[in-house]
């Protein structure tokens, strides 16, 4: 065991590394590329040790971003080095990526060694990966869920009729929650919604909603909010609510992949954990979203609702078209934008927005009974354009620390270029997977004023020259990529009416 001080160091090498002088190494059973488990007051991590003779003193142990972006260890704080055996769930992780079932106590040590550092980067990777290629039952799914909630924070609260959306993502321009939440806690049920970021999308819901204000609440101050206003939008990943939820998700993320038992376990999790009763799942269907067909839809809906009723959430699940972008903005800043447009005055918000967001509550405020059978979409539509919802928008800003902007105020980026029609015809596609990586490319969503805003849908009629959408970023250099990117790539498809000729001339 060795005994040191933690030294930080600002820079991300995307590895669990940690860095000890060479001099404290010597006599010890420690030796450079060995796993060592190391204890703060922070939290504890399982590293690979470096050795060196001069970044760091002796007595010191150097710890780098990769970590401190999980754990808030602190410059100074006491560490506690010892050898870190071989993680039990090695061995489990490797039956799963042989394609067998796992047994619940194989589950449960995964996610508890995943959860308090245990793991490194590249057993964790490869838990994902081999969900991603065998997947899960639904016994250990349950399993799963249910630990991904219990290793982390519980939240109780006093009435039964706590109501949430979640979308499975997957389609650009998703800012619905944005709409749903200010809707249904006008209505005076309780909504406390929680997101995670962007995991294949350009801007998850915590991504736009940090936008207008802080995501990143603790517990205390979510019980707050939700008491003030009846609803909040904060980050999953900020607190500890299903931590190994925010695990995985940064595995998944740059590998643009959400794998069948981690999405429901993710969702789940979050939801058992901010003691969510009522939940409506949104399931965005169509070319390049998550799910192709309705066919494919309905077998996860009845995955969502059987997972559902096996851990006391009842589950209602909408199938919602998400062959093409949700309204016109894509990207963090466009789509709190387009949002607060869609609040401020309804008219002025793309109709499939607008349709999606009242349908979706409208399901909840008849789960609720603050809307009779089959009235939901009605009452939640007088919510919204009677100005309801936006009031209640600012309250639940306010009570997150933020400072309640019109949209016209909400800065996007200021480097912009225009993508025209190449011909004269119709948008015959708008490619989701394409779309959201021009907007990636552009920045988003680290920089939140980047992204895409579209000028057409699929159907319109263009002439060649006219804009077909726009692209934004703060960095002039990530808009010219992007630029390549689409030139190259052509996200939007226009095409003349006749599409071939065929004659024996
Ligand atoms: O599209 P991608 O990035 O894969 O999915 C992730 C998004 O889907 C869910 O949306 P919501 O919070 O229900 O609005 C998540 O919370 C997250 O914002
Ligand atoms: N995998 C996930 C998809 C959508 N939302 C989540 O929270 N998690």
């Amino acid at each position: 065991m060795l005994f040191l001080k933690v030294k930080l160091f600002d820079l991300d090498i995307g590895v669990n590394a940690v860095v000890i002088n060479e001099e404290d190494l010597k006599g010890t059973p420690y030796y450079p590329q060995d796993r060592v488990l190391v204890e703060t007051p922070a939290g504890s991590f399982v590293g690979v040790l470096h050795s060196t003779k001069t970044l760091v003193n002796k007595g010191e142990i150097g710890i780098f971003r990769e970590i401190t972006k999980e754990i808030p260890i602190k410059d100074g704080d006491e560490a506690i080095i010892r050898h870190a055996e071989t993680p039990l769930s090695v061995a489990y992780i490797r039956k799963k990526m042989d394609g067998q079932t796992l047994k619940p106590e194989e589950i449960h040590t995964i996610i508890d060694e995943m959860v308090t550092g245990k793991l490194s980067n590249i057993e964790n990777t490869a838990f994902v990966t081999s969900l991603y290629i065998n997947g899960m039952d639904m016994k250990e799914i349950e399993e799963m869920t249910r630990r991904m909630a219990e290793t982390g924070d519980m939240i109780d609260w006093d009435e039964s009729l706590v109501v949430d959306v979640h979308s499975i993502g997957g389609v650009p321009g998703n800012k619905t929650a944005l709409l749903v939440v200010p809707i249904v806690a006008a209505a005076g049920l309780t909504i406390p919604k929680t997101s995670s970021r962007a995991i294949t999308s350009a801007a998850g819901t915590a991504d736009v909603v940090e936008v207008l204000t802080r995501v990143d609440l603790s517990l205390d101050e979510i019980k707050q909010v939700v008491t003030t206003t009846n609803g909040c939008m904060v980050w999953g990943g900020a607190i500890d609510l299903a931590p190994a939820d925010d695990i995985t998700i940064n595995i998944e993320r740059p590998l643009s992949i959400d794998p069948e038992p981690l999405l429901l376990s993710s969702v789940m999790a979050k939801k058992i954990a901010a003691g969510i009763k009522y939940l409506v799942i949104d399931i965005p269907t169509g070319e390049g979203a998550k799910v192709k067909t309705i066919d494919e839809a309905a077998s996860l809906a009845r995955k969502f609702i059987e997972l559902g009723g096996r851990v006391n959430v009842h589950i209602e699940c909408a199938i919602t078209y998400g062959g093409q972008p949700i309204g016109r903005a894509i990207g963090p800043a466009l789509e709190a934008r387009e949002a607060l447009i869609a609040l401020e005055n309804y008219k002025e918000a793309p109709s499939s927005l607008i349709e999606k967001a009242v349908s979706l509550a409208g399901v909840l405020l008849e789960i609720g009974g603050v809307a009779p059978p089959k009235k939901g979409k009605d009452v939640a539509e007088e919510i919204l354009t009677s100005g309801k919802a936006l009031e209640k928008m600012h309250e639940i800003i306010t009570a997150q620390g933020g400072e309640p902007k019109s949209s016209d105020e909400i800065e996007i980026g200021e480097y912009k270029a225009e993508i025209i029609a190449p011909i004269d015809g119709y948008v015959t596609q708008i490619s989701n997977k394409l779309i959201t990586k021009v907007a990636k490319e552009a920045g988003a969503p680290k920089d939140k004023k980047a992204g895409v805003l579209l000028n057409v849908k699929i159907g319109n009629e263009v002439e060649k020259g006219d804009l077909l959408y726009t692209i934004y970023s703060s960095s002039e250099e990530r808009l010219n990529s992007a630029v390549k990117l689409a030139r190259r790539t052509y996200p939007i498809k226009v095409e003349g009416m006749l599409l071939k000729r065929i004659s024996k001339f």
